[in-house]
């Protein structure tokens, strides 16, 4: 890294991690919206091949940097290197760059990857956020859940439960207790402003805890386990049909997200959202207009991914003559 690119002070750089869907850009957004006035930085990263993250986060364009179609923790190591160097050539300089994880993304490998001796001392972590779906801490068994989960829920220094809103006071301290047996001792918070209050978030205290808490995790890399498809559109689609389509593979998928143009009266673009098998099609956030067309991605266990079948499926979809 040249010595002209950088201040003398490190800048904070805080990891926001959580599996598929759990609610980190949701997070993200309202961390910022508290934050408003910071020269903050985030770099998003989807691991489908269409960036739709950064059209979901209400902050200016030159705040947000995409890094899509794999993981910083490993395939895109290098370009989250780069950027990170890009942004400490910036005058000013972030006060901070929050980095918000795929949702594949070991979180181990991210403390390795910025531990490097070089980024370290120009960009130093601070600390390790996790979100946790407290639905699904309420819903699945112990025995399903997925080991990335409990390696992402390990690896943090700091843990929050999303979608406590939705979950009955009991269910909310079911979720509690399960995520004290998966990773007791480490401190879990339930407000943005508890989490901006946190040492582990506020500079305190983050650097010593990650050194101590920096441990190896054996195997490869985290995303082979996964399989994306990203599926684009000019045409609209036909609403009933798409939600028949993604209703039927849905078995098969663990998320899926996007905007999408549908050939219906309103017209107006609609955000699809997919977690597990809970989906839901709300109005699209405006800036989604500056990109007109249908545009979404998929991901599911690489292992008997449906990927033709679903592409297939998916050009069914699209309205070829104006009814
Ligand atoms: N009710 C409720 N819904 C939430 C909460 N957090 C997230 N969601 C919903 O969960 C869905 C996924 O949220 P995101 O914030 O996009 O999740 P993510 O972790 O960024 O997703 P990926 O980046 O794709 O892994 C969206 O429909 C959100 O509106 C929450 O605290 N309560």
């Amino acid at each position: 890294m040249s010595a002209s690119l950088v201040g003398d002070v490190a800048v904070p750089v805080y990891v926001l991690g959580g599996f598929l869907g759990a609610g980190k850009t949701t997070l993200l957004n309202r961390l910022m919206a508290r934050r408003e006035a910071e020269n903050l930085a985030v770099i998003v990263n989807d691991f489908g091949a269409i960036d739709v993250d950064s059209t979901l986060l209400e902050r200016r364009e030159e705040d947000i940097l995409s890094l899509r179609n794999g993981c910083v923790c490993c395939s895109l190591q290098g370009d989250l290197f780069s950027t990170i160097r890009m942004l400490l050539g910036r005058t000013p300089q972030p006060e901070m760059i929050v980095i918000e994880c795929s949702g594949v993304s070991r979180l181990t490998d991210m403390r390795t990857a910025l531990m490097d001796s070089v980024i370290w001392r120009h960009a130093a972590l601070e600390g390790v956020l996790c979100v946790v779906d407290a639905q699904s801490l309420v819903v699945e068994d112990e025995g399903v859940f997925d080991p990335l989960w409990i390696e992402q829920i390990r690896a943090a220094d700091l843990l929050t439960l999303s979608r406590l809103d939705i979950l009955a006071p009991a269910e909310v301290d079911f979720a509690h207790a399960r995520l004290r047996n998966i990773a007791s001792g480490t401190p879990v918070v339930d407000t943005p402003e508890a989490l901006l209050a946190h040492s582990a978030l506020s500079g305190s205290g983050g650097r010593r805890r990650f050194a101590a808490v920096a441990a190896g995790v054996e195997g490869g890399k985290a995303e082979d386990s996964f399989a994306s498809l990203a599926w684009e559109s000019e045409r609209p689609v036909d609403l009933a049909l798409f939600q028949e389509t993604v209703g039927r593979f849905s078995a098969q998928l663990l998320r899926a997200k996007g905007i999408l143009y549908h050939a219906g009266a309103s017209g107006s673009p609609l955000l699809l959202q997919m977690v597990g098998r809970r989906a839901s099609l709300g109005p699209a956030p405006d800036r989604a207009a500056a990109d007109p067309r249908t545009r979404l991605v998929f991901i599911g266990r690489r292992q008997g991914f449906p990927s033709g079948d679903l592409a297939e499926a998916l050009d069914r979809c699209v309205v070829t003559t104006q009814e």
